[in-house]
């Protein structure tokens, strides 16, 4: 087992890995649930005098989602209600001399962690710790803590690097949600299990579909998932999006092998759209038959009514509804119908339910869902994901690593 912040000697400096990715919006960055839940755990840490340095990624190198972390700290200071700073430097001269000044109760966010080589290069959690990135940070602390459970499955310098060096400790948002993932994976259920998969990370839910055989009976698919799914059958659909380039172009024929061979094993047992929407010339929702999409293939931003209609009674029948990722893009209201639809009829239904996605666990509360409709609300998407088919976190592995040292 890892330590937790509970283990931590007073008065440290602590170096803390979040996980702040959130949505950008033409440049701005949007709040999301990782926000709220990061900040208990500062305004806990900075209660009991520690001085916290905070390292964390947005986006990827390359996408239009990759931007600096200044407006994150200012989204972070309104929910830890204190002064948080940012310096635009992850471990160059400006970083350090910021970490240098930091007090008892300050709170520094360092620049956006995957803007430094060495971040995502490809080694293992033994050379990460090696890395300049590393090797640079570590010394200006007492203790790093990693809270970012939303991206522990990736084996990240930021990551799995300092807990080869450093005494290392699990936040709040990292142990709870490592202990309730984890429970589910071990929970068993008299009846039918539903699995709802949408959003824009096609790769992340197909790896996990091909460990979940055992666990769900039924997947009802939406989103990018969906549309890839049906381009599969031969429908002329599907976008790439920030999240995801490539899926559609470059990695298409391998892409299209891994989802013929989930489809082949499950068959029937995957439900997939048979209407989708998009925005019509006044900005009216125009839904269509999923036949019907090839002359507006990369617009469509919802599935349609007779696919929620297609998709309820599934849920309603079910002992548990396990949901990942959205089915349409739900910050728009006119295309949030087929999110709304299905979340909507699991709070109306007695089943067990988790809801995982940084964005997509949003909707509860964007939509008065209403929290205590649902058993939990998991701010992570692909960890949820992993944690489900029991497979190893890389965070995890590193932070019970550093606590048998
Ligand atoms: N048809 C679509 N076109 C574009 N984006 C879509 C579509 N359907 C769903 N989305 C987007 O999917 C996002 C949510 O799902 P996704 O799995 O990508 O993220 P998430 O819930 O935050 O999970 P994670 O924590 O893994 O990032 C929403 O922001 C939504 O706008
Ligand atoms: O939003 C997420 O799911 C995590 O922050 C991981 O981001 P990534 O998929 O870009 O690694």
């Amino acid at each position: 087992m890892f330590n937790t912040i509970d283990d931590l000697e007073p008065e440290q400096r602590l170096l803390m890995r979040v996980d702040l990715n959130a949505p950008v919006d033409d440049g701005a960055v949007q709040d999301n649930r990782r926000f709220a839940r990061h900040a208990e755990t500062i305004a806990e840490l900075i209660d009991d005098g520690h001085a916290v340095a905070l390292m964390a990624h947005q986006g990827r190198p390359g996408r239009d989602t990759f931007v600096t972390l200044e407006q994150h700290a200012d989204i972070l200071a309104d929910h830890v209600g204190e002064d948080v700073d940012y310096v635009p430097s992850t471990y160059g001269d400006e970083a350090l001399d910021a970490i240098a000044e930091l007090e008892s109760g300050d709170v520094l966010v360092l620049e956006n962690v995957r803007m430094t080589d060495d971040e995502l290069a490809d080694r293992t959690p033994e050379e990460h710790g090696e890395s300049d990135l590393v090797q640079t940070l570590a010394p200006e602390f007492d203790a790093y803590v990693n809270d970012g459970y939303s991206v522990a499955h990736r084996p990240h310098a930021s990551i799995v690097g300092f807990p080869q060096v450093m005494d290392s400790y699990a936040g709040r948002v990292m142990a709870e949600e490592y202990e309730y993932n984890t429970s589910i994976e071990r929970r068993e259920f008299d009846g039918k299990v539903t699995m709802v998969l949408g959003g824009t990370k096609v790769e992340d839910v197909v790896a996990a579909m091909e460990n979940l055989d055992e666990k769900v009976d039924q997947f009802l698919l939406g989103g990018i998932v969906g549309q890839l799914f049906l381009r599969s059958e031969g429908y002329e659909i599907g976008i790439d999006t920030p999240e995801g380039p490539g899926l559609y172009d470059e990695s298409w024929d391998e892409n299209e092998d891994t989802i013929r061979e989930v489809k082949e094993r499950y068959g029937d047992r995957i439900s997939l759209p048979v209407d989708v929407a998009r925005e019509g010339e006044d900005g009216e929702r125009v839904t269509e038959r999923v036949e019907d999409a090839a002359d507006h293939p990369d617009e469509y931003l919802d599935v349609g009514e007779e696919t929620v209609e297609a998709y309820q009674p599934h849920v309603r029948e079910s002992e548990a509804v396990l949901v990942k990722g959205a089915l349409g893009v739900f910050e728009m209201e006119q295309f949030s119908h087929g999110t709304v639809g299905v979340l909507r009829a699991v709070a109306e239904t007695d089943c067990y339910s988790v809801v995982g996605g940084g964005d997509t666990s949003r909707t509860v509360t964007m939509y008065d869902l209403g929290e205590e409709n649902f058993d939990h609300l998991s701010i992570a998407g692909g960890a949820y994901l992993r944690a489900l088919t029991g497979a190893p976190l890389p965070a995890v592995e590193a932070l019970e690593a550093a606590a048998e040292r």
